[in-house]
């Protein structure tokens, strides 16, 4: 082409023009005039010759070396090929892709710790009937994320009384008088004790010319009953709205409760309480719309370890300062007898150590699909609280906290009882574990176990490739 100067680079020369046409069209003759350009439908477009001789980077990541010749030779060879990736290896980029984010993702965190230290504000709390009792609902905000975490609090003594008891799971920071707020206020934000009743005279609301944090009379009362059992339960949209069986997390959920209620030992009832945690961490830290693209990933073959991994993320990405709070503001910090820690996340339990928590135990959630399949069943203290459980008469507490499933249930499902009941001591429970835990499809609130394939390969990864501290049954073994 001609080397005239960008300025003149309006005047097209006619060797500019042969050049351009033998390029474009080879059939078109040599020695036209500037004005006769040929036909502009080349069997080679100049544009990509252009691109192609401008070598990387082009478009996309190859290097195409097009005109590869060895010309030592008489004849002009054509080079093999040589394709090469500019891109580093994708295991690389990924783990390049996740130290980034975690550097950044932390010193966003440092900054902000650096800048505010972590407060957590219970901003209110109502009473919730459930399948399994009445729960009282907490929500929490914060000041390091924008999220509204929940807690939710059994603890059916508290319904009964009209004074606060040393024993109460109760939120300091919900508790406290806030300045010109009224009763009113103050009972609409929940801050009271006992139950509301349809007399608002009735109710116990904290004057509001007592500042101090804690302005209900305390009643000092003995503190023999087992630490509260406590489950730090991360959201799972999909396993608690439409009951997903790729995760066992709606059973979980329903589980906790379960146990909240009826305890774990023979004279459970003074023992009916605890906390469910709950915190809006969708997809153990991820995010809904990635859990779902690692799910596309699992069909395709990947654990949910892998799947996370490939998406540039851990494993497990939460952290467990905000729930460590949430606790600490019911109460359940140090100086405090402690909690049970219902996880086989041993994370969790370190976590929540290293945040000051004092984990007096671990009670582990076993799938009830597992349940169902170990040898020993499901244990007759089980099936006998559960008994007493749909039965309110033999709640020793009395009537109004009693949860009543009963009206929930089927007969079919009361005669389950009393068989198993009638089956005395030596029954393994089976049959309810038959025709209760193992009804299939159902994992919401109240109802019975999960179990499918992808939930097995679910279960099975956390224990093997996730350190999670459960047993895998025998018979589930391949
Ligand atoms: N990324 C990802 N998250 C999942 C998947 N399945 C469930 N989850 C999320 O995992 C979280 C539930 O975890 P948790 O119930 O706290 O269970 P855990 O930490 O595994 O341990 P436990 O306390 O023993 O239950 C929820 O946020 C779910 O949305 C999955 O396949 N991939």
């Amino acid at each position: 082409m001609s080397n005239s100067p960008v300025t003149q680079t309006h005047h097209v020369s006619e060797s500019d023009v042969d050049v351009l046409n033998s390029l474009s069209n080879p059939s078109a003759k040599v020695g036209r005039k500037a004005n006769q350009i040929g036909s502009r439908r080349p069997s080679m477009d100049p544009m990509i010759l252009a691109l192609a001789a401008a070598k990387p980077p082009t478009h996309n990541h190859y290097q195409h070396d097009w005109f590869g010749m060895d010309c030592t030779g008489s004849k002009p060879k054509r080079l093999p090929t040589n394709y090469q990736s500019q891109q580093k290896p994708r295991k690389e980029r990924l783990s390049e892709l996740k130290h980034e984010r975690k550097n950044s993702r932390s010193s966003v965190q440092s900054v902000e710790k650096q800048q505010l230290p972590l407060e957590v504000t219970c901003q209110v709390r109502t009473r919730i009937p459930t399948p399994h009792g009445e729960v009282f609902c907490h929500l929490y905000t914060n000041n390091h994320d924008k999220k509204e975490h929940l807690a939710f609090i059994v603890d059916p003594d508290q319904l009964k009384r009209e004074h606060v008891s040393s024993n109460d799971i109760r939120s300091r920071s919900l508790d406290g008088v806030r300045a010109g707020e009224s009763e009113l206020d103050r009972l609409t934000r929940g801050a009271y004790v006992g139950k509301i009743k349809r007399s608002v005279n009735q109710v116990n609301t904290a004057s509001t010319n007592n500042l101090n944090a804690m302005p209900f009379a305390l009643r000092q009362e003995n503190q023999d009953r087992l630490p509260p059992l406590v489950r730090i339960h991360s959201e799972c949209y999909t396993g608690e709205t439409i009951g997903s069986q790729r995760c066992d997390c709606g059973e979980q959920l329903d589980e906790a409760l379960r146990q909240m209620f009826v305890g774990t030992s023979k004279d459970h009832f003074s023992k009916a309480r605890g906390v469910v945690v709950y915190m809006r961490q969708e997809g153990r830290g991820i995010g809904l719309a990635a859990k779902l693209r690692a799910y596309n990933l699992q069909d395709l073959g990947h654990d949910t370890v892998t799947a996370n991994e490939l998406l540039g993320f851990g494993a497990d990405e939460r952290t467990y300062e905000i729930s460590a709070s949430i606790l600490r503001d019911l109460g359940l910090g140090v100086g405090s007898s402690g909690i049970r820690l219902m996880t086989n996340n041993p994370d969790k339990v370190s976590a929540l150590e290293t945040e000051g928590i004092p984990v007096y135990d671990r009670v582990e959630m076993i799938p009830r699909a597992w349940k169902c399949s170990h040898n020993d069943g499901v244990s007759m203290a089980d099936v006998k609280a559960k008994h007493l459980f749909t039965n309110p008469e033999r709640f020793s507490t009395g009537g109004e906290q009693t949860p009543n499933i009963a009206s929930n249930r089927g007969e079919e499902e009361k005669d389950v009882f009393a068989k198993s009941l009638s089956n005395a001591e030596n029954d393994s429970g089976d049959e309810y574990a038959q025709h209760v835990l193992r009804r299939s499809g159902a994992t919401l609130i109240g109802a019975g176990a999960a179990h499918g394939d992808d939930l097995e390969r679910y279960l099975r990864t956390k224990v093997e490739r996730m350190g999670h501290l459960l047993k895998i049954p025998q018979q589930n073994k391949d």
